[in-house]
């Protein structure tokens, strides 16, 4: 692993694919030119719509993503985290909820469909009910070692809220973590950036979280800030609530300096 910079994209995909797509390009084109060599997108980046319009489109939003990302890692020569996107499941009438790790060659590296669905009756009086077009993914996720990025772990963002999800991660040797979020508005302002910090700091690990911000349709309304937090809790970068970027300087000696100073890896009891 070597210092490099990484960028979390922030954008407002709205029920449009092609404006999606396009607007993700743009970022991912702002951090290139940046010096990033790993950008994550949000969850959900190429379609943030009502659930049938997006089970109606589901083929296309996968076979449109899948291709835009491996274009785009080959055009610029980065690895990409494509935040999430629905993935047809056969049989079912529903979708998982995935995340996938592209190389510059266009290559696959890892893949994760979300396990935990945001099925939720938010106090601001909006209703979540992700189940209702999602099918839960089965398996953790797991972690790909790259030598020059570091041991990366996905994730997608409810699942921040499961701290034995990222145990799971660190106990595999994660060094960077993705948190590609959709969070609400509503809650995002009390939790969002605690919860990025307590993953952070209770595994010593980077986490980077590209996020949706803005009014996506109709009474979606999500968070923004995505953000990267260092090993230690500290944010480096912060997107606020305009479309752009956070970007930063993922340090192996950053790293392993926290883990020296803070080993409670090391100290875990109940493992
Ligand atoms: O709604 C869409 O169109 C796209 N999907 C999402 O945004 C997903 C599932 S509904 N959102 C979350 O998981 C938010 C979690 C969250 O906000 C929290 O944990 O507080």
């Amino acid at each position: 692993m070597k210092s490099y910079l990484a960028a979390a994209v922030q954008m407002t995909s709205v029920s449009d694919i092609q404006k999606n797509l396009a607007q993700a390009e743009e970022l991912i084109d702002l951090a290139v030119r940046q010096g990033a060599a790993l950008i994550g997108l949000p969850e959900n980046f190429s379609f943030m719509g009502e659930e049938k319009d997006k089970l109606a489109q589901a083929e296309e939003i996968y076979h449109e993503t899948a291709k835009f990302l491996k274009n785009m890692a080959q055009r610029f020569q980065v690895t990409i985290l494509g935040g999430s996107f629905p993935v047809p499941v056969e049989k079912t009438g529903k979708v998982y909820n995935t995340t996938i790790l592209i190389d510059p060659t266009g290559e696959e590296l890892s893949r994760y469909h979300k396990v935990h669905l945001f099925d939720v009756n938010v106090p601001d009086g909006n209703t979540y009910r992700e189940s209702s077009t999602v099918v839960a993914g089965q398996q953790l996720p797991s972690v790909y070692s790259s030598p020059q990025l570091g041991n990366i772990g996905l994730s997608v963002c409810y699942d921040v809220r499961f701290p034995e999800l990222y145990r799971h991660l660190s106990d595999q040797g994660a060094e960077v973590m993705f948190v590609p979020a959709a969070f609400t508005a509503f809650t995002g302002k009390d939790h969002w950036q605690v919860l990025l910090q307590a993953r952070a700091i209770e595994n010593t690990a980077y986490i980077i979280a590209p996020a949706q911000t803005g009014n996506n349709y109709h009474r979606r309304y999500t968070h923004g800030h995505a953000m990267i937090v260092d090993p230690w809790g500290v944010i480096l970068a912060d997107a606020g609530e305009q479309p752009g970027i956070a970007i930063a300087e993922i340090k192996p000696s950053r790293l392993e300096q926290v883990r020296r100073q803070m080993p409670s890896l090391q100290h875990r009891v109940f493992n």
